[in-house]
């Protein structure tokens, strides 16, 4: 069992969860159910939102930290639908308190809202001591969200169909990251429609980045970086063109990569090493194309219990 902690009759549980990069987002043709199918390789990094799930007598959601007025309360909130799913799965009532930190931008192609998902999962699948295996829950987060389903399983793994179809990648190295937060928020269907509208009919089935793979098997930090892609970033760079001064600062200060993460508006620039992403981390605020500009690494396990009361 990945996911489940049984607990004796906890009062609240705390779960640290994992935003994510795609180091390749492959996007095929628009389907009839308005999804596209995708080859992405997901990789979950060390900026977290920290997630409190307490008994309550109804379901509340607050959320707190950067942007936190942008993110919406209740059930609107994606970890107050994952909790009121999971009740009706088991049979009980959703009576919690959800209390978000938030860390990871939201509007970010980080899949903030997902992580929130997969973490609330988590800890009310821990405070109601829910009998469910890691199959089943993986197909509660499926229904959730595209990006729910890496949100619970963390570390690596390549996601295909819509997202939610996942093959775990051994990890092999530990990539360090600067990711260049925006002013802008950019919505996620939004970057997709755009995409559509830029492309014309031939649009071919996404396909796995062999490079990448081979890369990302050698460890080498600098073929990773050369073997990074993403088919939403010209839609995305259409929608928010101030990006393109971020990723160009990027580059610039020496990064291996750079990249938009997901459909924006973070971008993402893949460093050496700890120092080496600290430093670019100080050039791209010094350079003023950025709100801030943040270390992380990755691959980093999925929704972890953090605290237990
Ligand atoms: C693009 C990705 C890449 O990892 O990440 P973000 O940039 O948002 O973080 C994900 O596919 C986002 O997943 P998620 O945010 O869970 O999307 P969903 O709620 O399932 O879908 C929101 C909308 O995005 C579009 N969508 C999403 C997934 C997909 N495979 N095809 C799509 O066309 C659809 O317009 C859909 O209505
Ligand atoms: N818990 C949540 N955290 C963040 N956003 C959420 C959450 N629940 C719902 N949302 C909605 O989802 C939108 C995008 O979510 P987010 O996951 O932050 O970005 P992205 O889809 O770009 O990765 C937000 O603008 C917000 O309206």
């Amino acid at each position: 069992m990945l996911f489940q902690q049984p607990l004796t009759r906890a009062h609240s549980v705390t779960v640290r969860a994992p935003g994510k990069v795609n180091l390749q987002l492959s996007i095929g043709p628009l389907r009839d159910d308005g999804y596209h199918h995708l080859a992405t390789v997901f990789q979950a990094v060390s900026l977290f939102d920290d997630l409190t799930v307490t008994r309550s007598d109804r379901l509340r959601v607050r959320t707190s930290g950067e942007n936190a007025a942008e993110v919406p309360d209740g059930q609107d909130n994606l970890a107050g639908r994952a909790a009121a799913l999971l009740a009706a799965r088991i049979g009980v009532e959703p009576l919690v308190d959800i209390s978000i930190r938030k860390r990871i931008p939201v509007g970010g192609g980080m899949a903030g809202g997902s992580a929130d998902a997969a973490g609330a999962l988590v800890a009310c699948a821990a405070l109601w001591q829910a009998d469910l295996g890691d199959a089943e829950l993986l197909a509660l987060a499926a229904r959730l969200g595209s990006d729910v389903s890496f949100s619970l399983l963390g570390g690596m793994a390549i996601g295909e169909r819509r997202g939610e179809a996942l093959t775990p990648l051994p990890v092999r190295s530990t990539q360090h990251w600067v990711f260049a937060l925006a002013d802008t928020l950019l919505s996620t269907p939004r970057v997709f429609a755009e995409l559509d509208r830029m492309r014309d009919d031939t649009v071919p089935e996404p396909v796995r980045s062999e490079a990448l793979l081979r890369a990302l098997d050698g460890g080498d930090p600098v073929a990773i970086g050369r073997a990074l892609t993403n088919e939403a970033q010209p839609a995305a760079l259409a929608l928010a063109p101030g990006m393109g001064a971020t990723l160009a600062a990027g580059q610039t200060a020496g990064a291996l990569g750079s990249i938009v993460s997901g459909t924006g508006a973070t971008c993402a620039f893949l460093a050496r090493d700890e120092a080496h992403a600290r430093q670019l981390a100080a050039a791209l605020e010094a350079s003023g194309t950025c709100r801030a500009a943040r270390h992380a690494y990755g691959p980093v396990p999925g929704p972890a219990v953090i605290a237990v009361e």
